[in-house]
């Protein structure tokens, strides 16, 4: 039995090692694509930040697209990294950022799934530095979000001369069917690419807060009402293109280039990271920012995120272009899926309109597949979840995942929803007849 690719667009499962702020957020963008995800973190505050996450996310991805979303998948905690990782599509590694931890996990995760691409949320460290010792050096990839993973698409993908191409291709391609945009390093270098410039910005703030030319609030202020919203839409290069006027990028180098000669641009040692500059920091973040939670500014930076992401779909530009492509991606996949519920007495939705549309789902998912029509299968059916009745005879989607078991077995799990949310699960447990 082949089973169907769980590459591109299609859902499949994926494992999530380590869920602080990036792994949940990880967590929250694979299963919002409809991918069961199980999730392995030993923290005891794990699964609350995941259940804020999905929160969270969920409240933006509603507000960003007008496609229905496909039907959520499945968040569970796995006791072990093994557990979590057994007969994982994919797997995403996001503990704390210590190389010798992320080698040991990688040892555990290769033990029990050496095939499945593995990506580190690294903000550092080279693939060459994860893969040494490792079992399987060849399935190893830095895939690098930004916070927060379920709304910023840019992902830096970045393999060494050990990572087997392919799989580095199908990651990229399981990335782009979570809407992301995979941005791959032409070569590995510490820091990535976005981190570098980061980390320039960041080194200049902590010298202009310490040197007491700013504080946190000034600086924030001077990258928000200024440079922080035009490169939010054109970047650097072309943002410095118009500044030299209608002769381009010539003139502006032609004015600009002698400054890398005056002390502008010097700073390049960092300043001592003491307990003098964490407190200062922190004093003045508090003063800034300290009369919000943290849950409030999350939502405050995605409701504003999500409003630039909104306008830039409406310009067909930028981080723009990438939303309304997984949108129509997401429509694509929902007509192809779409069931009318059966109409019973008095005009109400039939009793049985779960199963009989899962029916339906089945076959349909089925006959994607050459060596196993619809008859040889003898299918017990049974309805997990039901939250609540659909408007009698209304279109509803209905997507259903087919799962090989042992032997001549099936796990078929459909997810039906409407445009208001998740109306039941039905799981069905196929055999295959002996001809
Ligand atoms: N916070 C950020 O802005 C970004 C961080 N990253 C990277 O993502 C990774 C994670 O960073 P954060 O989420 O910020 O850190 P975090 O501190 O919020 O989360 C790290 C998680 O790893 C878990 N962990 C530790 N040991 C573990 C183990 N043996 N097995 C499973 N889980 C374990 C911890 O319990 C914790 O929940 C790091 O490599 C970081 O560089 C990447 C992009 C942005
Ligand atoms: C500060 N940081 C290095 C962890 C930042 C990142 O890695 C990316 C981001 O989201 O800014």
């Amino acid at each position: 039995m082949t089973p169907p690719a769980a590459t591109g667009a299609a859902p499949g499962r994926a494992a999530i090692i380590g869920a602080g702020v990036i792994g949940a957020g990880w967590a929250a963008r694979f299963a919002l694509n409809g991918w069961d995800v199980a999730v392995h973190d030993p923290s005891p505050n794990a699964p609350r930040a995941i259940a804020r996450c999905m929160e969270n996310a969920r409240a933006a991805w509603g507000a960003l697209f007008d496609a229905p979303l496909p039907p959520e998948g499945r968040v569970v905690f796995a006791r072990s990294t093994a557990e979590a990782v057994e007969g994982a599509d994919y797997v995403q590694e996001s503990v704390s950022e210590s190389l010798d931890l992320k080698r040991r996990i990688f040892a555990d995760i290769q033990a029990a799934a050496p095939d499945a691409p593995l990506g580190s949320s690294t903000s550092g460290f080279t693939p060459s530095d994860l893969q040494r010792g490792a079992r399987a050096p060849g399935s190893i990839l830095v895939a690098h979000p930004f916070n927060p993973v379920y709304l910023l698409p840019l992902v830096e993908t970045v393999g060494s001369a050990q990572t087997d191409p392919a799989l580095m291709d199908a990651a990229e391609e399981i990335l782009r069917g979570l809407g992301m945009f995979p941005l791959r390093l032409r070569k590995e270098i510490d820091a990535h690419i976005a981190d570098r410039l980061l980390e320039a910005v960041w080194r200049e703030a902590l010298w202009l807060v310490r040197d007491g030319v700013a504080t946190t609030e000034e600086i924030d202020e001077a990258i928000r009402l200024g440079f922080g919203l035009r490169w939010a839409q054109m970047g650097l290069f072309e943002t410095y293109r118009i500044a030299g006027g209608e002769a381009g990028m010539r003139h502006f180098l032609a004015q600009f280039g002698p400054c890398l000669a005056l002390p502008w641009t010097r700073l390049t040692d960092v300043p001592p990271f003491d307990e003098r500059l964490v407190e200062l920091i922190a004093a003045q973040s508090d003063a800034q920012s300290g009369r919000w939670t943290i849950a409030e500014l999350e939502r405050i930076r995605d409701s504003n995120l999500t409003a630039f992401l909104r306008a830039l779909r409406r310009a067909d530009w930028g981080a723009g272009k990438l939303v309304a492509a997984h949108e129509g991606r997401m429509r694509a996949v929902a007509a192809a899926d779409r069931f009318r519920v059966p109409a019973g007495e008095n005009g109400a939705p039939d009793p049985g309109w779960p199963l009989a549309i899962a029916a339906k789902a089945l076959r349909a998912a089925l006959a994607g597949w050459d060596d196993a029509p619809a008859e040889r299968w003898t299918a017990t059916q049974s309805l997990v979840e039901q939250n609540r009745a659909p408007r009698p005879a209304a279109l509803v989607t209905a997507r259903c995942r087919l799962e090989p078991q042992s032997g001549e077995a099936l796990q078929a799990i459909v997810a039906i929803v409407d445009e208001d949310g998740p109306l039941a699960r039905v799981e069905q447990t196929l055999v295959r007849e002996r001809s």
